[in-house]
């Protein structure tokens, strides 16, 4: 398969016997912000994770600019994907200015200190991440949210061409959430997120991947995939969709 970025192509993922991914397919436009979609357990962290280079797919491939991805040597796998995971934690005593500074250890060569790059970069990102103010802070010591915006930080600090983000907006407040999604989609950089917000993904993403045990049942634009019929279809729940004055997919939920 030839194309730049990074691309899934009929990829097939099994764990635990059970088929999690089957026949999947991705290919994110360059500099776009995708969302996947999908009820809980219908493979979005495990896409993420194939995507990543962390699991090898069962049959597909996934290619970073043409190149099957276990042939991309694992340090400029780093030096190009960023990864921020559900449950980031660590029992070292780290300050946040040291967890953004690990985004530049692939980077850099072992035995030479922080560069003047390595430091703006660091600075770059607790700044677009609103954490300056925290940096010497210690990492164990911040709320949810700002461990949340402070392993951004760090994916950012790593100066990603792609950026895999899986439910980045879980601990955030609604004003965090906005500022999050609007840094990521205006940094030059191919995102794609995982996300249980429809109204957020019908807001920021360029492109939906909907995915249903393991299936993509609906990918394309967010006015052509968040239907009523599809939500119906995928969360048995009933909406009500309309345009926003913005004109984005508006979903409201009606109980029955
Ligand atoms: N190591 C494993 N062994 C067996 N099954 C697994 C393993 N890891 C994940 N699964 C199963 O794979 C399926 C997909 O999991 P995944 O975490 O990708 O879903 P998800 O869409 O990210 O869910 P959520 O919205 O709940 O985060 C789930 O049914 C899960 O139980």
């Amino acid at each position: 398969m030839s194309g730049s970025g990074l691309a899934a192509d009929r990829v097939a993922r099994r764990l635990g016997g059970e088929l999690v991914l089957d026949g999947v397919s991705l290919t994110p436009a360059e500099g776009s912000t995708v969302g996947v979609l999908g009820p809980n357990g219908s493979g979005k962290s495990t896409l993420l994770r194939v995507l990543a280079g962390v699991l090898a797919p069962s049959a597909g491939v996934v290619t970073v600019d043409g190149r099957e991805i276990g042939d991309v040597g694992r340090r400029t796998l780093a030096r190009r994907v960023a990864v921020v995971e559900q449950h980031a934690d660590t029992q070292i005593p780290l300050t946040v200015r040291d967890v953004v500074g690990l985004g530049r250890v692939p980077h850099r060569r072992a035995w030479l200190a922080a560069s003047a790059d390595d430091e703006a970069a660091v600075a770059q990102a607790l700044e677009q991440t609103g954490m300056t103010a925290k940096a010497g802070q210690r990492w164990q010591t911040l709320s949810g949210g700002e461990r949340q915006r402070v392993q951004i930080a760090r994916a950012l600090a790593q100066r990603p061409r792609e950026l895999l983000l899986d439910e980045p907006t879980n601990h955030l407040d609604v004003q965090h959430q906005f500022e999050l999604l609007d840094l990521l989609t205006s940094l030059p950089v191919t995102s794609v997120v995982a996300l249980h917000d429809l109204n957020l993904a019908a807001m920021y993403c360029d492109d939906i991947v909907v995915l249903d045990r393991g299936v993509v049942v609906a990918a394309g634009r967010p006015a052509d995939v968040l239907t009523e019929s599809l939500i119906m279809q995928v969360y048995n729940v009933k909406a009500d969709v309309t345009t926003s004055p913005e004109g984005h997919p508006h979903v409201r939920f009606i109980r029955s």
